[in-house]
């Protein structure tokens, strides 16, 4: 029977031929049978060694007489498997780490480069007894990127935004297990009775301020769709932060609702939520795939309000003028939850911020016309580059003198959150919660 080990080998393979790692993962978790314990174990490798990759290759660059994009890319995923538990696994004594790793080189045809492995992350032991081992340029923005494991050019977007010191606080908190946040459905149930049914399974949760509807769980949770009451449709899983972004919306029962973006449903079936499932909300995406699990969802939590349009939403024509609310929670660089996909930091580039900015400027303008007069609309992202939030929303207002943004509803939201300019801005090293930006803009009644 294949190990841990062995598997997450497989899975890293994959992700280095161009495979989402969460799918890698699933895709070798299928068909082994492992222990719960040996699947954390592969779980926490997979994403560990995929999300410290540039830390790790900085250590074959100086332990190694070749660097590690010139080494065989089956023996350079091997060496960070390996020194991914040195470093990062203190659990795991140097002892299996060393003697798993060499074996992991044996059994994968690099019988005769045993030595070598054997070598180098003996090497890293030993210089970790007196001090860390790794070397860091004198940059600032290199040596962030090096010792947290980031692209320079994301480390220099949040240095130009906060500066080093806050960089550094959101490196660390992005490298960080990501926590889960329920929202409790209130046509259903309460927080209190779900807070009980969770403590009946052993799952500890606590309610988290600002965020009515939200309770963080702690500790271990199994598998998430078994907890009591998911297919009741009494919950949904949605970062406390994504949950703010319908409060800021503020929807009303019996109003016209369009939802721009929609799929997979977090924030429509939130809103219907809010509404008492009482008026319309128009549920527009462009992916029918992403559609269908929204569908599955929306059954799930019984929702009699809303109705899907498979759509680009620059094209919404029929719409035009309808909705009292819109949201808009454009497709983006997603910097804001780098810490709940261990490979979304190697694939954007500042080309796809690029690309991803010019279509929010389009969703924005064209989704704008939806709007009745006197209406509202809300932009979000889950992402903290200024591309895809500030830079948008004031281009927007310049062209569009008769749109506003409506600073009074973002004030009840909370004080802990940067609300400068009119933008609401969880920031995750300070508010502990997924990064976030939205604004909420109001159309004049012309
Ligand atoms: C950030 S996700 C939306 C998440 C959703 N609001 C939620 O809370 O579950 C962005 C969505 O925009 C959709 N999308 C991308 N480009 C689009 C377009 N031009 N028109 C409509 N939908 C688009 C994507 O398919 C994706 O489902």
């Amino acid at each position: 029977m294949l190990n841990a080990r062995q598997l997450a080998f497989f899975a890293l393979k994959e992700v280095h031929k161009g495979a989402y790692a969460d799918v890698a993962l699933d895709r070798v978790l299928k068909k082994a049978s492992l222990s719960d314990n040996d699947r954390r174990l592969m779980t926490e490798l997979v994403y560990g060694s995929v999300r410290r990759q540039r830390t790790l290759d900085a250590l074959i660059d100086q332990l190694a007489t070749k660097k590690s994009h010139k080494q065989p890319p089956d023996l350079r995923t091997i060496l960070h498997l390996g020194l991914y538990q040195l470093r990062y696994q203190l659990k795991i004594p140097t002892s299996a780490a060393v003697n798993t790793t060499v074996a992991l080189a044996k059994d994968n045809g690099f019988k005769g480069l045993s030595g070598f492995v054997n070598g180098l992350l003996r090497q890293y032991a030993r210089l970790a007894e007196k001090e860390d081992p790794l070397q860091l340029p004198q940059e600032t923005i290199k040596r962030l990127g090096t010792l947290h494991s980031f692209p320079d050019w994301i480390v220099k977007v949040w240095v130009e935004q906060f500066g080093d010191l806050e960089t550094e606080q959101l490196c660390r908190w992005m490298n960080q297990t990501p926590t889960i946040d329920i929202r409790v459905n209130p046509l259903k149930t309460s927080l209190e009775e779900v807070e009980a049914a969770f403590q009946s399974v052993d799952v500890l949760s606590q309610p988290l301020v600002d965020t009515p509807q939200a309770l963080r769980l702690m500790g271990r949770t199994g598998s998430i769709q078994k907890l009591p009451g998911f297919q009741e449709g009494w919950w949904t899983v949605q970062d406390a932060s994504a949950q703010l972004v319908s409060h800021l919306l503020d929807p009303q029962p019996g109003e016209v609702i369009v939802d721009a973006c929609a799929a997979p449903g977090g924030k429509t079936t939130h809103i219907a939520e809010l509404m008492g499932d009482r008026g319309k909300i128009w549920a527009c995406d462009r992916t029918a795939s992403r559609l269908r699990k929204f569908q599955e969802n929306v059954r799930r939590l019984g929702f009699k309000s809303i109705e899907t349009i498979t759509v680009d939403s620059r094209n919404l024509t029929q719409l035009e003028n309808s909705a009292d609310r819109v949201l808009l929670d454009v497709p983006c660089s997603g910097l804001g939850t780098l810490h709940r996909h261990a490979d979304a930091r190697w694939r954007q580039t500042p080309i796809s911020v690029n690309e991803l900015s010019q279509l929010q400027q389009e969703l924005l303008s064209h989704v704008a016309t939806v709007v009745k007069d006197g209406g509202v609309l809300v932009y979000a992202t889950c992402t903290l580059h200024p591309r895809e939030n500030e830079n948008i929303i004031e281009a927007f207002l310049n062209k569009n003198p008769n749109w506003k943004i409506e600073y009074s509803r973002l004030e009840e939201l909370g004080t802990r959150y940067n609300t400068s300019q009119g933008y609401l801005k969880v920031l995750p090293h300070e508010n502990n919660m997924d990064g976030f930006f939205m604004t909420r803009l109001r159309k004049s009644n012309s």
